[in-house]
């Protein structure tokens, strides 16, 4: 694919035949066939517990490693890099708002978002003035700039998972992941949430891959899969 400028521009996520099993598991947790996500594309990806859509996160995100296939997230071959590599390439170039927000509780909320620009030059060079990113995003949010300055532990749930998104948007990603980031909040809290992920995904041209149990999230995106149609593993959960 050509994009404006003449620059190639990559799908999101392109994979085939991409297998997966948790060391000691009698049988794979994944076995994909074939999945792309499109640059730019915002897609629902549900699912029943257990059936590897956390599973199939930490692989496109690099913190897994498959065991055999062809993964390329932005048009790198995640396979052929080594578990530093994908570090360095997750930190440069994917927001991650995880299940449990994984913000760090001492940290004030500000400094929380500014996170990923303390671990990627590339961040930080595409935030320009830090500062003026996180309140910019902040704003976004709708996360008042006194509420900036408190510990992240001090937070509501709902205020640790806008801060989570914030910390997953700033320097732009052309990736964002989000694991079940709506789970802990109520419909209202939810719709509003949403709204505002899909937005600022829209803004900065990141391509989205959110996962929920809740379908009634599923119209909000351009395109919705059921894990199960497009896994033909067959483990069980225990
Ligand atoms: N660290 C791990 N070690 C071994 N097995 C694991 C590990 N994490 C997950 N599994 C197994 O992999 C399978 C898929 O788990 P995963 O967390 O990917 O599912 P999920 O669809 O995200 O579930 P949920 O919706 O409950 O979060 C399950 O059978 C689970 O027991």
């Amino acid at each position: 694919m050509v994009a404006a400028g003449g620059t190639v521009s990559h799908p999101a996520v392109a994979l085939n035949g991409l297998r997966f099993g948790w060391p000691g598991a009698a049988r794979d947790c994944l076995d994909i066939a074939d999945f792309t996500l499109a640059a730019g594309e915002r897609l629902f990806l549900h699912g029943p517990s257990g059936s590897g859509k956390t599973t199939l996160l930490s692989l496109i995100g690099g913190v897994l490693r498959a065991d055999a296939g062809t993964l390329q997230v932005l048009g790198t071959d995640l396979l052929a890099l080594s578990g530093s590599q994908r570090d360095r390439f997750r930190a440069d170039h994917i927001g991650f708002i995880f299940q449990q927000f994984n913000l760090i509780p001492y940290l004030s909320a500000a400094d929380n978002i500014a996170l990923p620009c303390r671990f990627s030059p590339v961040r930080t060079q595409r935030a320009g003035d830090v500062d003026a990113a996180v309140a910019r995003l902040a704003g976004h949010l709708d996360l008042p700039a006194n509420l900036l300055k408190r510990p992240a532990a001090e937070l509501s749930v709902g205020q640790q998972q806008r801060v989570a998104a914030a910390r997953a948007l700033i320097g732009a990603p052309s990736l964002v992941i989000a694991d079940e980031p709506t789970s802990a909040l109520d419909a209202a809290r939810q719709a509003a949430f949403l709204d505002l992920l899909l937005d600022e995904c829209a803004s900065v041209g990141a391509s989205l891959l959110f996962v929920s149990h809740d379908l009634r999230l599923a119209e909000r995106f351009d395109r919705s899969e059921a894990l199960t149609d497009l896994n033909t593993a067959t483990e069980v959960a225990a």
